[in-house]
């Protein structure tokens, strides 16, 4: 009912390799086995999907269907049990652990919806953690650039406990930013805060992909959030189950129920 577009395909090339040039991440077969035995858990059954660059794409399905253990596994925060996961040109799954911890740093950012603030530093230093710690510098007028679109300015000498939840991810967002990285990875970043909020977080996500080019792939249960983005990959079972590209609230939850119908 939801058939994947050809337009939107992962793949270009004719080996069924990733074409690094549209393509930001990509899962290839990707599985995933919690636990052995009687007790085995096959969250990620077989995934392959891709997502390209400067876009926005939301990861939606019912509970269960895999969705953060496919984003853990994208963003290397989780190993796989077999298949690919590819950031760019570089197959995550066959990386030291060393190797892997430097290509979050550097090349992707995350926002989460307990916002993960350090609590002893202010928001500043929580925005540039990331580049200090990979030993950059952070540009200047991108720094000012984001904290102003996001009205954070006049906060930046707080403490995350000074902060409003809202003003909390907003920080949140410009430290995911700041580094220009190769994709955002967004899970359920709406989740803790009240509409309005929410709303102004998920217009800056889609704004910085126009803008800026950023790629955003986010994990959300809401269709109101899933609106925002340009494409929706849909999950059931530990299996993508389809897509809606331009997707409105109205074609999303038709979706969801029609998948949660299947179950
Ligand atoms: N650490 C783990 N150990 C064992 N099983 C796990 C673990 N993490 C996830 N699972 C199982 O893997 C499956 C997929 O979980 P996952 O959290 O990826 O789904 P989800 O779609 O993100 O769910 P939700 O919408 O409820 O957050 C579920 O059956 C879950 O119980």
């Amino acid at each position: 009912m939801y058939p994947p577009s050809p337009a939107a395909a992962p793949f270009t090339s004719a080996d069924g390799a990733p074409d690094g040039h549209l393509t930001a991440v990509a899962a290839v077969d990707l599985v995933k086995v919690y636990g052995t035995g009687d007790t085995a858990v096959r969250a990620l059954d077989g995934v392959t999907v891709g997502f390209a660059r400067a876009q926005f794409t939301a990861i939606m399905g019912p509970s269960g269907s895999g969705k953060s253990t496919l984003m853990h596994c994208l963003a290397g925060l989780d190993t796989a049990t077999s298949g690919r996961a590819l950031l760019g040109g570089t197959d995550l799954t066959v990386l030291s652990d060393k190797v892997l911890t430097k290509v979050r740093r550097e090349r992707i950012g995350f926002v989460f919806q307990s916002f993960n603030l350090l609590p002893q530093l202010t928001a500043e230093q929580n925005i540039t953690l990331p580049l200090d710690l990979a030993g950059r510098t952070a540009e200047r007028g991108l720094l000012a650039r984001l904290t102003e679109v996001l009205g954070i300015t006049e906060r930046l000498k707080h403490r995350p406990s000074e902060l409003s939840g809202g003003q909390q991810q907003r920080v949140a967002l410009a430290r995911a930013l700041v580094s220009r990285p190769e994709v955002v990875f967004a899970d359920e970043p709406t989740g803790n805060l009240d509409s309005r909020s929410g709303a102004e977080v998920l217009s800056f996500l889609r704004n910085s992909v126009r803008e800026l080019g950023q790629t955003v792939v986010m994990v959300t249960h809401d269709p109101a959030a899933a609106a925002y983005a340009d494409r929706v990959v849909l999950l059931a079972d530990g299996r993508i189950a389809g897509e809606i590209d331009r997707p409105d609230r109205a074609s999303v939850a038709e979706a969801l129920q029609h998948l949660g119908n299947q179950r």
